[in-house]
């Protein structure tokens, strides 16, 4: 008896298992079509492979034979594989999405057929199968799917560190397995995509690099292109124009077969529409249509955004009309940075006179780059699919972090009416760390938005617990009582934010690349959880006068702790900014306000808090959050062209007066046109002393203000030149005395 019901208990847990897995798995991208017969066969432990001449070369079958590895010519079982020219599948012919990269998938008792309407159609057969293979046993089922958007993938072209080779080469295998055709490499900071170097050719050991990168994304049938951006110092003549072909010519040899120019963020003669129209027809009719085996080349216009462009000055209809038909144009959307709708669409299409290669910029943070944006990818219409020609994410220079909203974009190119943005996010956070995925979705849910910004671009943040932190804190400012239901809920919130991050720091090897990027915001959130419950201990213990003076210490040395551990990083680390840190801040400073009124005492009831204000009247700027690190004080930088209007200023406040050591500003420009510009310092914000900007070094346009030892309230710089100036906005940074 004992022996059966043991049997019996093992059946049970086993159907159980894959029952559970069964329930949460699902095919990556959601399938266009997907019918299963209810019943399922082992995975067949040998099979005899009828392929198809077209997937000789290529690497289908090796990926099937990685997959699979029984094949033998006498076995029952069969699979039958091939594009559809091929006879090997020519019974199935009919049964393919006459689609681009469209593929037939049908798993039957004693055979599998997997039938492509061209090589990567069939390539991504593969990769559905192999999804299916991870279950405990192979459902019957039959699958016709292809892709809405034509190219869907990656641009990687933020500024910041590039990603390095190892994570690029992680990139290429997720691009594989998700069904992303194109990665865009375009690093800023990569000297040899931009100025100064983008005329030379790689060194030996980065053109390897590239090389092997390549050869990475031939594998995993993702298209590679790289990217050029030399609009900041392009001559229009027949020497750049030489240089750049052969450039593009040198990396054809590394095996390059997709090229790009971008011509963003420039300023001066780069900017001219005519002239790059000329030279991208140039390229195209002299290098991309002759070679034959190069994918249709893709620029980036200057105006690459509605609220920069200027419709009536030509420069858009210019490329429109101009530009050889089969250039791609790419666009960010109403702003810099934006949700892509249907009247995104409509606006730019006509005047681009082609579908909008849709450049995302989302999940970059390079504009904030204290945040990690680990939420879901949301805000993009559903009704788009047709209207564009492409959908690449411009991604954080964290590049295991960027992979949770890069599963949605995969998903969301793929299938777009099927996209649901909740349930993609959460199998994304379960495809990077499987054994740790509800540790990770704690800290991705409190890890989303990015804090004031110079774009005003916002995510919801902490939704799950959002209502009850509105509630608590409410009920306690407006009537000094406790919201017991909520606040049983921030407290039980607050010991899973500990445990998740104690979890995650402590996992492994399970995704060790992903741990090493987000670490140090993983030591922010412990720090944010362990606050939330030092404040709701003291609203708790907010009318007992000595029981509440160890919490409200404690609270504070943890703010204390939070601020270090932020200056400890060169871009500072915020966790949990958008909802949580708001919300005990502000019952941190309530609580103490209470206290001391009620105890007659004068504890400090302020959060740490950055004593700078900005204040401005350049749209660009106005919206630039400030930092403090110690003695430094410092503007946010902005990556763009900044158009500083005449007499528009920007004036920074301090919370009392303070003494300056030194101010430096960089606005990424020739020393004269400093000359533009008028630095003012005030004690009462009425009377201003003028500042002398001088050159701090040679070869590099760096100011330094001659403010040693003056004692300040704000600090003013102002376009005097009559005219509106293009500058950058690299530096505005104040040292304190000590
Ligand atoms: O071409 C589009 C474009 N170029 C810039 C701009 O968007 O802002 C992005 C976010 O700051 C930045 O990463 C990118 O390099």
């Amino acid at each position: 008896i004992m022996k059966k019901k043991l049997l019996l208990l093992g059946t049970f847990s086993l159907l159980a298992t894959a029952t559970i897995h069964a329930q949460e798995f699902r095919l990556q991208p959601t399938p266009q079509k997907y019918i299963s017969q209810d019943d399922s066969i082992s995975i067949p432990l040998q099979y005899q492979l009828l392929s198809g001449n077209s997937l000789s070369t290529g690497n289908t079958l090796p990926l099937l034979r990685s997959l699979m590895p029984g094949e033998a010519p006498k076995a029952g079982f069969r699979i039958y594989i091939g594009t559809q020219d091929d006879k090997t599948v020519k019974n199935y012919r009919k049964r393919i999405p006459q689609k681009p990269e469209g593929y037939f998938l049908k798993i039957d008792k004693d055979r599998i057929i997997i039938a492509g309407a061209d090589e990567r159609g069939t390539y991504y057969g593969v990769q559905t199968l192999a999804q299916l293979l991870t279950l405990d046993k192979l459902p019957l089922i039959e699958v016709s799917d292809y892709p809405d958007v034509p190219y869907r993938g990656v641009v990687e072209g933020f500024y910041g560190t590039p990603w390095s080779q190892e994570a690029r080469m992680r990139q290429l295998e997720f691009y594989g397995r998700n069904k992303m055709n194109v990665y865009l490499y375009g690093p800023k900071d990569d000297p040899y995509h931009s100025t100064p170097h983008w005329r030379k050719p790689y060194p030996a050991q980065e053109a390897e690099q590239i090389k092997q990168l390549v050869d990475k994304a031939r594998e995993n049938n993702v298209i590679f292109y790289w990217a050029i951006h030399p609009g900041q110092d392009i001559r229009w003549n027949e020497e750049d124009r030489s240089l750049l072909l052969q450039k593009f010519e040198s990396m054809y040899q590394l095996g390059v077969r997709g090229f790009a120019v971008f011509f963003d963020d420039i300023s001066g003669e780069g900017t001219q529409a005519s002239k790059q129209a000329e030279l991208l027809n140039y390229i195209d009719n002299h290098f991309v249509q002759p070679k034959k085996d190069v994918a249709p080349l893709v620029m980036c216009p200057t105006e690459y955004n509605k609220s920069w462009s200027n419709v009536k000055g030509g420069y858009l209809t210019t490329l429109g009309e101009q530009l050889n038909k089969d250039i791609q144009i790419m666009w960010t959307g109403n702003k810099v940075i934006a949700t892509i709708d249907k009247p995104t669409l409509e606006f730019i299409n006509p005047l681009i006179k082609r579908k909008a290669y849709i450049w995302w910029n989302f999940p970059v943070s390079d504009y904030v780059r204290d945040h990690l944006l680990l939420g879901p990818v949301y805000g993009n219409g559903l009704d788009v699919k047709d209207e564009m020609s492409a959908f690449v994410s411009n991604p954080m220079e964290h590049a295991e972090s960027s992979k949770i909203s890069l599963y949605s974009v995969a998903d969301y190119t793929w299938n777009m009416e099927k996209f649901d943005s909740n349930t993609s996010w959460k199998h994304a956070i379960k495809d990077l760390m499987p054994l740790h995925a509800e540790y990770l979705e704690t800290f991705a849910i409190h890890n989303s938005d990015l804090g004031k910004n110079g774009h005003g671009f916002r995510r919801e943040e902490s939704t799950n617990i959002q209502p009850a932190l509105s509630a608590l804190l409410k009920n306690y400012q407006e009537k000094g009582e406790i919201d017991e239901t909520a606040y049983r809920q921030v407290a039980e919130e607050c010991r899973k934010i500990i445990t998740s991050a104690d979890m995650l720091l402590a996992s492994g090897n399970e995704n060790r690349p992903l741990i090493n990027e987000i670490s140090p915001w993983l030591s922010q959130f412990k720090l944010v959880g362990e606050y939330g419950k030092a404040v709701l201990d003291m609203i708790r213990l907010q009318r007992q006068e000595k029981a509440f003076l160890p919490s409200h210490a404690h609270a504070q040395a943890l703010q204390t702790l939070m601020t270090d551990n932020d200056a400890r990083y060169p871009q500072g680390v915020k966790s949990g900014s958008g909802q949580l840190m708001p919300t005990f801040d502000a019952l941190f400073e309530a609580s103490t306000q209470q206290y001391n009124r009620q105890f007659h005492t004068a504890l400090n009831a302020r959060a740490i808090y950055s004593p700078y204000t900005l204040e401005s009247n350049v749209a660009q700027l106005a919206m630039l959050p400030t930092q403090q690190k110690g003695k430094e004080g410092s503007v946010a930088p902005s990556n763009e062209v900044i158009n500083w209007q005449a007499d528009g200023s920007l004036t920074l406040s301090m919370d009392r007066p303070r003494v300056l050591a030194s101010l430096r500003i960089d606005l990424g420009a020739p020393e004269e046109t400093y000359a533009h510009f008028r630095l003012e310092t005030s004690l009462d914000g009425k009377e201003w002393q003028h500042a002398d900007l001088q050159t701090a070094w040679k070869g590099h346009t760096l100011q330094k203000v001659k403010v040693e030892g003056r004692k300040v309230l704000k600090i003013r710089l102002t376009n005097i030149s009559g005219n509106e100036q293009k500058v950058y906005f690299k530096t505005f940074k104040l040292t304190e005395k000590e």
